[in-house]
């Protein structure tokens, strides 16, 4: 990234300009995180670009955040997020990983060769409705997929408004209709598992190599772990460009609405069922049941509906009690504080 830049190639929009102060407005610099590192974020402002050290003090920011420093780029505050992706923290961990903030448009990144798959596509849409933020999904190897057509209509069919866009990644051409999202001032991210094509794709959308990227093992189509850091770029175009590491893992946290926003049509069966609190599980007049039954409802959509369902309350269930054990704890900590003060005072 330059380190001279206009705030509105930066992605900065009018959603975050309405959050200054008149004070702030004059006295404030605007800062946005293009780099997140273990101990340090790296901002970027329009004459300058620093690195802030993460101290216990600073909130959580993550890749995409806009935040107001001083004079001596110290931290004032951070402005409200336009949209935010999170994820179940991988592995064992409980709690959730921000992703990116402030992105305006998803790629949704799927090979059309054995990656195709629709449950995954429907997880990351939810993702994407929950985060507030447009998806495109986009369907990589077109060259090496002989019914890309076919594997494009089973996609337009979980959602005849969704945008959905074939291509070749290493071929320029073939990706310009991807550059009607990538205007000046908007701010897109990929996102997709190892190896569909994420780096070749920003490397074509750059017009240059920004990101290495690696072989492919032939026999299972699953990609090299090569992207490591997440990072953000500016594209030609002028918009910017945010880049994620495959991840192997994208279990939802906090999504109902999202997953509810991605399965719309067995939301809308829903009002019908004779029970409100209908869970679609052989509940007499059951409407979502009766369109798997005369074949109007794909059955493994609606497993794939229950099974996003049950995996978002899991985890913000376990985050939940989570924040409250801590909540307790740091309650313990501060009468056993105030109880050894006592003690010292003598009362
Ligand atoms: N023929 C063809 N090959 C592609 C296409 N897209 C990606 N590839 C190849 O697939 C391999 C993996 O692509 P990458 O861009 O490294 O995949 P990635 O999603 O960035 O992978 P991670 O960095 O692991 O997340 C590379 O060898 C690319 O050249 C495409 O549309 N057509
Ligand atoms: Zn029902």
């Amino acid at each position: 990234m330059n380190s001279t830049i206009s705030l509105t190639l930066l992605g900065w929009q009018p959603f975050f300009q309405q959050q200054l102060s008149l004070v702030e407005y004059e006295t404030a610099q605007i800062a946005r995180v293009i780099a997140h590192h273990r101990s340090a974020y790296v901002l970027q402002m329009e004459q300058a670009q620093f690195s802030l050290p993460i101290t216990s003090s600073l909130p959580s920011m993550v890749l995409g955040d806009w935040l107001l420093v001083d004079d001596d780029q110290r931290f004032m505050r951070q402005l409200d997020r336009k949209s935010l992706f999170k994820r179940k923290a991988p592995g064992t961990k409980l709690g959730e990983q921000l992703i990116a903030a402030n992105v305006d448009t998803l790629f949704i990144v799927c090979s059309l060769n054995h990656d195709f798959n629709l449950s995954r596509i429907e997880r990351y849409l939810a993702l994407a409705y929950e985060a507030d933020v447009e998806p495109v999904v986009v369907l990589t190897k077109q060259d090496l997929c002989d019914d890309a057509d076919c594997k494009r209509q089973q996609i337009q069919a979980l959602d005849p408004l969704l945008m959905v866009v074939s291509v070749n990644a290493l071929d320029g051409d073939c990706c310009e209709p991807l550059l009607s999202w990538c205007q000046p001032g908007r701010t897109v991210s990929l996102l997709g598992s190892s190896g569909v094509g994420k780096s070749t794709l920003t490397n074509t959308l750059m017009g240059n190599t920004v990101q290495v990227t690696a072989g492919i093992r032939e026999d299972d189509s699953k990609g090299r772990h090569t992207t490591t850091a997440r990072s953000m770029h500016l594209m030609p175009t002028g918009a910017v460009l945010i880049d994620t590491p495959g991840m192997r893992e994208l279990q939802l946290t906090d999504c109902e609405e999202g997953v509810n926003q991605a399965f719309a049509d067995i939301d809308e069966l829903a009002q019908q069922c004779r029970f409100a609190d209908c869970q679609h599980n052989g509940e007499p007049g059951c409407a979502v049941q009766k369109a798997v039954d005369v074949g109007e409802l794909d059955p493994r959509r609606l497993d794939n509906y229950f099974k996003l369902m049950r995996e978002q309350a899991r985890n913000s269930a376990s985050l939940a009690d989570r924040r409250a054990k801590d909540k307790q704890f740091g309650k313990m900590v501060k009468s056993v504080m105030s109880e050894s003060t006592r003690f010292k005072k003598g009362y």
